[in-house]
């Protein structure tokens, strides 16, 4: 963990968004998908944002992740305001803040799980043999020690979304932001990925922000936001 800031309360923030509005341009139009949106996420904390298709979900969620930019308000990761950085700059701070787990997982098609595992330290400076065992290691705790050389094409769906996690630990982020974490896993497989979180938040203190259609796994974990017609709003 690193870098996690305070905010004027000397509340420790991995996310600070504030009043935050995506707007689209459509022809002369302006298409707005919310607005004044505003969100605080202190470490160890899981949040679940819900709400209709179309409610604009991943569009937030990508906004938090730094993937996208506000059309007007500002967003905090780690006390940076990322857009203030190069691209370059951006790509290394997620990489070293934040890890990504979205329904279709984004895995190399070409590596093994454990090559996928070891990329994003690889990427941050990790020689392949600091690297290995790390990887190794979160893909036990999986419960992938057996599928290691696998590659993905080679994997059930829902040994391709534990790799996702590991990948999405490896480097010991801040925050992961997962789009849909049970999305098309049967209801077993989905139970392992939440016991999971859970046990990582607990051990890490790691926050995690996921977009879910499943309320029982949403209010199992913890705070659950709603987002509806432009606004987002705490379920109770
Ligand atoms: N590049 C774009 N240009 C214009 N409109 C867009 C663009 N990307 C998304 N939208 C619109 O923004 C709205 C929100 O999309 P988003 O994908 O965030 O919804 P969602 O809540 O995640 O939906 P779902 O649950 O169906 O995945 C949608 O109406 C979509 O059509």
């Amino acid at each position: 963990m690193s870098n996690v800031t305070a905010n004027e309360a000397g509340k420790p923030l991995v996310i600070d968004c504030r009043q935050v509005t995506r707007t689209y341009s459509e022809g002369p139009e302006k298409l707005t998908i919310f607005s004044d949106i505003s969100l605080e996420v202190t470490p160890g904390e899981t949040v679940a944002i819900v709400g209709s298709s179309g409610a604009g979900k991943t569009t937030l969620l990508n906004l938090l992740g730094g993937l996208d930019k506000p059309s007007s308000g500002q967003i905090e990761i780690c006390g940076q305001n990322i857009h203030k950085l190069s691209e370059a700059g951006r790509a290394r701070f997620r990489n070293r803040h934040l890890g990504f787990v979205y329904q279709f997982h984004h895995l190399l098609p070409e590596f093994s799980a454990l090559e996928n595992v070891m990329l994003p330290c690889v990427l941050g400076g990790l020689s392949p043999a600091q690297a290995l065992p790390k990887a190794e290691a979160l893909l036990g705790r999986v419960g992938l020690t057996e599928r290691l050389r696998h590659k993905p094409g080679e994997l059930s769906g829902g040994e391709r979304q534990r790799v996702a996690i590991a990948r999405a630990l490896v480097n010991e982020p801040d925050c992961v932001l997962m789009d849909e974490p049970t999305g098309n896993l049967d209801q077993h497989t989905g139970e392992g990925i939440r016991a999971l979180i859970e046990e990582l938040r607990d051990q890490s203190g790691i926050a995690f922000i996921m977009v879910t259609h499943d309320m029982t796994m949403a209010r199992s974990l913890g705070r659950v936001l709603r987002l509806e017609q432009g606004r987002l709003v705490q379920e109770v």
